[in-house]
């Protein structure tokens, strides 16, 4: 596992100030986003936003004319209240008004954010399946991916954040005419106040975001070890081995370092915090002096004193918000940052797909001196590998553990290319044609296919989901793989949800579950069909009744077939003989047999065992 994580606050590799503010400029196309989401929505959170930043200071004002009032009628002779109680109503009005709006905020935000989560995480779905699986398996990529999918919640307080920010600045600009038209010094001593807690705030959130960001592969880390800790997929090893220690100490001995740092920072926040917050309360008290002394002579009236009192107090709470509010704004965009550059990866294809894609394969596959070693790795796993598969030929790879065969397969499908040499179809380079349009000719079932915890119809009609409402197609496949004796004997038949996460789920057998996902090649009539040891757990008599159906039914189709076991693969037409990425031998059963080379002796061996 990568090891770049901060070691302490001084490493290097921290995020800069200046790249913090420069992810702020994320924040216009995040609103353009959020704007395509929910247009009127997204109105009418403005216009409540609009409406709630002028609220304070208007009832600030109506606060200082019913103190003028009461003191006015309290020192006149002839008294009229009708004034007084007609401000007293309105402010009543005001702060009934601004109970609603910022309700109508919080509402129209948490609407806007769900909708706007929705998007994101089917915007990173789809993104993902554009990535070649090369690129999803680099582990700093991986880290991206991460984080713009952990962060969609993020997100979401980014948006109300933002949209607050404007609130309060138009807040605060109101407030700030208020004091500059009776004390325009008190604007110094605000400054002044609030400086300190904004530099404190901004430093602190961008090492934050460096120590998140540093840690992320090892948040992977603790995702999973939480995940094998506490999961029923996992429970029956963990408690048979006794693992539970293990995890935890390794679980603990990680969270652990990131717990340290993590509290080392907090307790400097905090501790910083308060001291710069005690600059801003002396600063209210200076102010609060000075207000007094000029009321005390007669400079300004008493509701004069309560507006500005009042209008300073909220603008060093507005002011301290808003740039905390900023600091998070600035810490969320870096992680926006990753988002859009995670959306934003080219995948633009690396080569001309100049060529039309066959109708049907003429003359079939061609494997030119193909070397091959995976990304970021040194092991040569394919060494000049040279071989032709005709349309319509029936071959099987066989070779020991880690030969190289489904590696074989990836590069066939495009999922990895060449390191040197190249894959021809019909004489053409396979990386000419247009990828998805090529990937389409095959029908692939992988050694480690996937159990979806989906209805066994949907499992099946995974292998082509526009046929998803076709039952005949999904019956018809699922007799073919033999599925349909399992399903026959399921309580819901095609509509039995599968597995054990989801309610009412029921658990297959290894063997069983093989039979489903095998429904799915014949979903597709695919032109080429990959079986990657589709029957390793189907017994004996299973597994030959699979083989001559397939057999059979794959009449005129080319297909590959990896499995260990020689009588599968003796009813291909030709094998291939792998051995540490490199082509042994290559023919039909009986050539090989007379070859008297591994071939025959694995066979052999194999014989042997059956007797
Ligand atoms: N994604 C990957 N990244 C790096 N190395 C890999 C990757 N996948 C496989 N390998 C390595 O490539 C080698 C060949 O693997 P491959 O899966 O092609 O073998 P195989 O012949 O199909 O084996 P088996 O019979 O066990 O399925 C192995 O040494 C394996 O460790």
């Amino acid at each position: 596992m990568a090891r770049s994580r901060l070691k302490s606050l001084k490493d290097k590799e921290k995020t800069s100030l200046r790249k913090s503010f420069s992810a702020l400029i994320y924040i216009p196309r995040f609103f353009k986003e959020i704007w395509k989401t929910n247009k009127k929505r997204f109105l009418l959170s403005a216009i409540c936003r609009l409406i709630g930043a002028f609220l304070p200071v208007i009832i600030l004002w109506v606060g200082k004319i019913i103190i003028d009032e009461i003191i006015l009628q309290s020192g006149s002779e002839v008294t009229n209240f009708t004034r007084l109680w007609t401000f007293v109503g309105l402010e009543f009005a005001l702060i009934v008004l601004s109970d609603l709006v910022s309700r109508a905020i919080s509402l129209t935000d948490s609407l806007l954010g769900d909708a706007y989560s929705i998007n994101s995480s089917v915007t990173i779905i789809k993104k993902t399946n554009q990535i070649d699986i090369s690129l999803l398996e680099d582990s700093e990529f991986y880290d991206k991916l991460e984080r713009a999918r952990t962060q969609t919640a993020g997100r979401v307080g980014l948006m109300s954040n933002a949209l607050g920010e404007i609130q309060s600045l138009i807040s605060i600009a109101t407030l700030v005419a208020g004091l500059i038209y009776f004390e325009p010094y008190l604007i110094i001593l605000l400054v002044l106040s609030i400086i300190p807690s904004f530099i404190n705030e901004i430093w602190f959130s961008q090492q934050q975001y460096s120590l998140a960001r540093g840690w992320t592969a090892e948040r992977r880390e603790l995702d999973y070890l939480r995940f094998i800790g506490a999961n029923n997929q996992t429970a029956k090893e963990i408690k048979l081995f006794g693992l539970t220690d293990f995890i935890v100490d390794r679980f603990k001995n990680l969270s652990e370092e990131y717990f340290q740092l993590n509290k080392k920072l907090a307790v400097k926040r905090s501790a910083l915090g308060f001291v710069f917050n005690v600059l801003g309360t002396l600063s209210y008290y200076g102010a609060y002096i000075f207000i007094i002394y000029r009321v005390v002579s007669g400079v300004i009236t008493l509701g004069e004193l309560t507006f500005l009192s009042g209008s300073f107090n909220r603008l060093t709470r507005n002011l301290q918000e808003f740039f905390s509010k900023f600091t998070r704004i600035t810490e969320s965009a870096l992680y926006l940052k990753d988002y859009f550059e995670f959306i934003d990866l080219s995948i633009v294809p690396k080569h001309k797909e100049d060529q039309p894609i066959p109708e049907k394969i003429m003359s079939g596959f061609e494997f030119r001196d193909v070397h091959f070693s995976y990304p970021d790795s040194d092991n040569d796993i394919l060494k000049g590998v040279n071989f032709k598969i005709s349309a319509g030929e029936k071959m099987a790879f066989v070779g020991q553990n880690g030969a190289g065969k489904t590696t074989l397969t990836k590069l066939l499908l495009r999922f990895y290319e060449p390191t040197s040499g190249e894959i021809l179809l019909d004489g053409i380079n396979i990386n000419r044609f247009k990828k998805d349009a090529y990937q389409k000719f095959f029908g692939v079932i992988f050694q480690d296919f996937f159990r979806y915890e989906f209805t066994v119809k949907e499992n099946i009609a995974v292998g082509d989901i526009a046929e998803l409402d076709n039952q005949e197609k999904i019956k018809h496949a699922a007799e073919l793989s033999l599925a349909s004796e399992v399903i026959s004997e399921l309580k819901k038949g095609y509509d039995q949800q599968l597995g054990k996460r989801f309610a009412k789920g029921q658990e297959l057998s290894g063997g069983q579950w093989q039979k489903v996902a095998l429904a799915r090649a014949y979903m597709k009539n695919a032109e080429v069909m990959i079986l990657d040891e589709p029957t390793s757990a189907l017994d004996a008599k299973a597994e030959s009744d699979v083989f001559k159906r397939f057999i059979g039914l794959t009449q005129g189709k080319t297909s590959l077939i990896i499995s260990h076991r020689f009588s599968t693969v003796r009813q291909a037409d030709r094998i291939l003989v792998l051995d540490e990425g490199k082509i042994l031998e290559i023919g039909t059963h009986e050539q090989l047999m007379a070859n008297q080379a591994l071939y025959a002796q694995l066979f052999q061996l194999q014989a042997e065992g059956y007797q």
